[in-house]
């Protein structure tokens, strides 16, 4: 199977943890999107969606699912989103598509965060991955010498801009023993907004997309 048949797989998978009649947080890449066009296919009996980036909110207004603002529904039961890695702890490495902020946000709101992934995704020690970091942009340099201290390499993300208004610095080097730590760590350095390890608040549930079909790891 291709990459891209395992995301589609996942995609459909997670539309079984989606409640009735519920508002649904929907996550931002290219295994989201599968995941937006199944919900279409089962929008009769969903209320709508709130999403983590501009370009998600798109694809799902093109599928005339309702999008609510996050600020305006008092429950979210689920939240379903790629990434691109995740530990056996259910921890993740995300903002690969630059959206990791509100992903942070949508997702502390979630009961449930389920996680949708190929298996490529899967690994033992987080940090192959370059770890984005969104960034003030007027701090971007002072915060880029902060990550050397900790033994990072940060490379800027040139040209992209967060839904947010902000920068992406792509932290190079790092073999993540400890993410929580790390998690904390960075976002202790004045000027970023959140970095894009997910440790604390952690995957509930993984749907990994093999070549033996979909596995769920809890
Ligand atoms: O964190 C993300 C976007 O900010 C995505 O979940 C992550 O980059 C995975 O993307 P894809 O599903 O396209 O592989």
């Amino acid at each position: 199977m291709t990459q891209n048949e395992l995301k589609e797989a996942v995609g459909r998978a997670a539309i079984a943890y989606v409640p009735d009649d519920c508002i649904v947080g929907v996550g931002t890449g290219s295994t989201a999107n599968y995941f937006i066009d199944a919900l279409a296919e089962i929008k009769g009996r969903i209320q709508g969606a709130v999403s983590s980036s501009e370009a998600s909110i798109a694809r799902l207004k093109k599928h005339n699912i309702p999008v609510f603002d996050l600020n305006a529904i008092d429950r979210l039961p689920v939240y379903v989103d790629g990434a691109d890695e995740i530990n056996h702890q259910l921890q993740m490495i995300k903002g690969g598509g630059a959206a990791l902020t509100r992903e942070k946000i949508v997702s502390a709101v979630a009961e449930q965060f389920v996680c949708i992934a190929d298996a490529s995704k899967y690994v033992g020690v987080l940090g192959n991955f370059p770890l984005p970091v969104e960034v003030i942009p007027m701090a971007r340099s002072y915060v880029a010498r902060e990550l050397v201290k900790l033994g990072g390499h940060p490379a800027y993300r040139e040209g992209v801009v967060t839904d947010n208004g902000n920068v992406i610095l792509d932290v190079h080097g790092l073999r993540i023993a400890e993410p929580a730590k790390l998690e904390a760590e960075i976002n202790q350095i004045v000027g970023v907004v959140t970095n894009g390890l997910f440790a604390r608040r952690r995957a509930d549930v993984l749907l990994l997309g093999t070549e033996d079909g979909v596995k769920t790891y809890k």
